[in-house]
């Protein structure tokens, strides 16, 4: 974290906060994430895992469509 600098607040959404960074030495941008570990984060050795409520039902975009052609 400490390569990065902050130039400003991107927004915040379900999870967490999203902010803009500044490499300090190659200048690049990058947005990065904050999100609450609390108890529905697992980290593993490779992986980060967001632990959520299950939706039955499919996928919302098939949902979309499947109302758009109605
Ligand atoms: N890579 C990004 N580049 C630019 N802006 C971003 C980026 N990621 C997030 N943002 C901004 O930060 C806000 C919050 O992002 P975040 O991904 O935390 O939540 P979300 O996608 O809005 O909602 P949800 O939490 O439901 O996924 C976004 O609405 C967007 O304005």
């Amino acid at each position: 974290m400490e390569k990065y600098e902050l130039v400003k607040d991107l927004g915040a959404g379900n999870f967490g906060v999203a902010r803009l960074l500044r490499h300090k030495e190659t200048r690049e941008l990058v947005a990065m994430k904050d999100i609450e570990r609390g108890l529905k984060v697992v980290l593993t050795p490779t992986h980060l895992a967001i632990v959520m409520e299950y939706t039955a039902g499919g996928e919302l975009f098939e949902r979309i469509c499947s109302a758009d052609l109605q």
